[in-house]
Formats: C-alpha cells, sequence, structure tokens
C-alpha cells in the first residue's frame, strides 16, 4: 500500500512515528530514530513532519522548507519523511494516528519521543486515547530523564511499563504498553539551532 507521499508500508510492518516540527531538523532526530529501529525492534521510522505544534503560539517554517531540511538530512533506508498529517488535515496526535491506522490496517505503529514531550504529554489532546492506540516508546533527552519518569504519563500508566531491558519486545506489544530507554544523549535541539542564527522561519 503506497500513500501518496511515496511512503511504502505493508501489513505487519513494525514503524515508528517520530512527530515533530523539524525547525529544523537536526542530528539529535536522527540519532533517536537510529536508537529507536534498533532498541524497539522497527522496521520503519517515519518522521511526522507537522503543519504546527497545537501546543506552540509561534508557526513554524514553511512545510515545504523543513519537509526539504530532513530529506536532505535522513542519511538512513528505514527511515522516511512524511507530511501526511497535512494532506490527511490532522495536527492533534490522537486524531493522526487514528487517520494512520485507518489508512494502513494491519500495520503495527509506535508512537515515538524524547523524554522532554513524555513530560508535558497529559497536556495533549485525548492523551489517554494515545496510550490506549499504539504503545510508546520514550527516548532519553538531556535535562528531561527526571520530570518523564514522574510525569503525570508515567505515573498513571505505571503498570504498562515496558522495562528498558525488554525494550526490543515493544514494536510488537498491544497497548497500552511504553518504555523509556537511555540512549547516549545528544544535546542538539531545534531551539538552540534557531537562536544561533542557523535557522530562519
Ligand atoms: N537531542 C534530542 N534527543 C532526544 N530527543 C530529541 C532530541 N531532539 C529532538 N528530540 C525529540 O524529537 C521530537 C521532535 O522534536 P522537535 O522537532 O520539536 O525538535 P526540538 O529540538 O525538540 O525542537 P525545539 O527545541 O524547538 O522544541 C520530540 O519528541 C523531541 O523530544
Ligand atoms: O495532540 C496534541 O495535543 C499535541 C500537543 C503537542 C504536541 N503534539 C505533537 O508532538 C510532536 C512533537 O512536537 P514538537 O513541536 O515538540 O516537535 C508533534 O508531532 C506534535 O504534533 C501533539
Amino acid at each position: 500500500m503506497r500513500a501518496d507521499d511515496g511512503v511504502l508500508l505493508t501489513p505487519g510492518m513494525r514503524v515508528g512515528l517520530l512527530g515533530g516540527s523539524f525547525d529544523p531538523p537536526h542530528a539529535g532526530h536522527l540519532h533517536l530514530s537510529k536508537e529507536a529501529l534498533k532498541r524497539f525492534g522497527l522496521d520503519r521510522v517515519l518522521w511526522l513532519v507537522s503543519p504546527g505544534n497545537p501546543l506552540k503560539a509561534d508557526a513554524p517554517a514553511r512545510l515545504e522548507k523543513r519537509l526539504a531540511a530532513a530529506r536532505a538530512l535522513v542519511d538512513h533506508p528505514a527511515i522516511l519523511v512524511s507530511d501526511f498529517e497535512t494532506r490527511a488535515g490532522t495536527r492533534h496526535t490522537a486524531r493522526t494516528i487514528s487517520a494512520m491506522q485507518a489508512h494502513w490496517p494491519g500495520v503495527r505503529f509506535v508512537w515515538l519521543m524524547g523524554a522532554d514531550n513524555l513530560a508535558q504529554f497529559h497536556r495533549w489532546q485525548d492523551w489517554q486515547d494515545i496510550m490506549r492506540r499504539v504503545p510508546v516508546g520514550v527516548l532519553a533527552r538531556p535535562e528531561a530523564r527526571l520530570a518523564a519518569r514522574g510525569s503525570v504519563a508515567a505515573q498513571v500508566f505505571s503498570h504498562h511499563r515496558l522495562s528498558g531491558r525488554a525494550a526490543r519486545l515493544l514494536g510488537r506489544a498491544d497497548a497500552p504498553r511504553w518504555c523509556f530507554i537511555n540512549i547516549p544523549m545528544m544535546p542538539h535541539s531545534s531551539s538552540a539551532i534557531r537562536a544561533s542564527g542557523g535557522w530562519t522561519r
């Protein structure tokens, strides 16, 4: 089955979804994606370049610019870049995942995020619905580990946590199931790149 942005996903495939503003994309995104492929036993990681984070007041750079930068950066055949949210008209993750599951029945999606996002995950629309729809893989990020571990989401779903040692099972797990893994950390962030003048909106 082929989506009109050329992304080929087939039933049974384990596909990590890395939603993000990618404003700009950077080496931290690549590193997270490669670790997720290996550690969670995934076949693909799809970068979902967001039309705009519902919780961020400032609009990001033009979608075409962010998509082009993401495609230029990716250097791994299992990491794919998608504008699915723009084409589907979704920007809330719960809606996006439900649309993707309808579009690609039989594909096993796993939501991926850095630890900073787990800390505020309970502010996302229908966040518990996301937890019940797909397994969630959380990857360590500098200065965010403690906040993630003490987060509302980690507490509410504490009984559904998979230990880091069993991380490879996440891609095959049934939701709700989430896993936090420690990875060698990279300090890169889009906001730091913008602040240094390395990217303009
Ligand atoms: N260096 C990193 N280490 C771990 N996770 C990261 C890193 N950079 C980004 N991520 C994760 O990638 C996803 C998309 O991130 P995003 O596109 O917002 O980049 P960002 O660097 O966090 O941007 P900003 O600094 O503007 O918030 C998020 O889940 C985020 O936690
Ligand atoms: O669904 C929500 O309410 C929601 C709230 C905040 C962030 N998100 C998603 O989280 C992902 C990371 O966003 P960002 O801007 O931190 O890269 C991106 O896919 C956003 O659409 C989703």
